[in-house]
């Protein structure tokens, strides 16, 4: 017999009740997928298929239409502090430093803490994502890109057993965003963090992902590939770009978001070695020859 996937996602189907007089909406119908633990697992797809509603349902904020989540073979069926959900809106409370903030979730996960267990947790989190110095002040000192790492702390300070992030660095500059993935991807290497994450950017899910979840377009949007990322690991932003991988699975993510689905990544190259960079097409002018 074989054992269950750490997560395990069955036939999930989400219908909408339409607008008043309208038929209801399915966005999304017959999802199948599993995620292990440790793996870091990235959902891309157009707007509107559904992202968010899935990344909910597997938060316990919403719930499925049809079929089910089941998290260490125990289905999910409400929100849990077994599970840090991380929004592109920090959603941290104004009133409160970074960290109260970050304590209060400590508090909420770990009752029994004393107050200096409270607090070493609470710093040793911060210190992850680079705010010690500004431990004590409150968002609104913050920049941005300070309120996302607070909120990423904040989850990673809970030791959830699954992590959910929807576009965490969506509304970040290009800079702030780069330095914050590096340091999500070594607190995830360093702690072995079951991931999942809605992203639109096709080189943050290379950078990041163990496999990229690929969604057709919705309504009645289904998971049309679940691709495993083919570059070694260790990667970096920095030298991704040189693996033999990363231009023919770049393509391949990117043709997929363009022209829908095609042959699976996987099965282009059944060997191992990247698959050969399709031809771009010859727009440029005809020659002309003389007569
Ligand atoms: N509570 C709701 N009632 C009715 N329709 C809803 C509700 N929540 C979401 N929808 C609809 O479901 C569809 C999917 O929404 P969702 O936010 O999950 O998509 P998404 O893929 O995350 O989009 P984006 O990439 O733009 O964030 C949309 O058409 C949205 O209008």
């Amino acid at each position: 017999m074989t054992t269950p996937a750490f997560i395990q996602v069955d036939g999930l189907e989400k219908t909408f009740p339409g607008p008043l007089g309208q038929e209801p909406v399915t966005v999304f119908q017959n999802l199948d997928f599993e995620i292990e633990k440790g793996e870091f697992v990235c959902l891309i797809g157009h707007s509107g298929c559904g992202k968010s509603t899935i990344l909910n349902i597997l938060a316990g904020l919403d719930a499925a239409s049809d079929g089910y989540v089941f998290m260490e073979n125990k289905e999910v069926t409400g929100p849990g502090l077994d599970r840090g959900v991380v929004f592109q809106g920090h959603a941290l409370m104004p009133w409160l430093t970074v960290r109260e903030n970050v304590a209060f979730a400590v508090k909420s996960r770990f009752k029994h803490h004393s107050k200096d267990e409270v607090n070493a947790q609470v710093e040793k989190y911060v210190d992850m994502v680079g705010l010690t110095p500004a431990i004590d002040k409150k968002p609104h000192q913050l920049s941005g890109g300070m309120r996302q790492r607070v909120g990423i702390a904040r989850a990673f300070a809970i030791e959830p057993k699954m992590l959910l992030m929807d576009e965490p660095f969506g509304a970040l500059d290009a800079l702030t965003r780069g330095v914050i993935q590096d340091e999500l991807l070594a607190i995830c290497q360093a702690t072995n963090q079951t991931v999942f994450m809605i992203t639109h950017d096709v080189d943050e899910a290379i950078l990041l992902a163990d496999k990229i979840l690929l969604m057709t377009n919705g309504p009645f949007a289904e998971v049309a590939e679940c691709a495993y990322n083919p570059l070694t690991k260790p990667r970096s932003r920095q030298e991704m770009h040189h693996d033999d991988h990363y231009y023919p699975f770049r393509n391949h993510l990117m043709d997929f978001l363009v022209n829908g689905p095609s042959t699976p990544y996987a099965d282009k190259s059944s060997d191992g070695t990247p698959p050969a960079m399709e031809e771009a097409p010859r727009t440029g002018p005809k020659r002309v020859v003389n007569a």
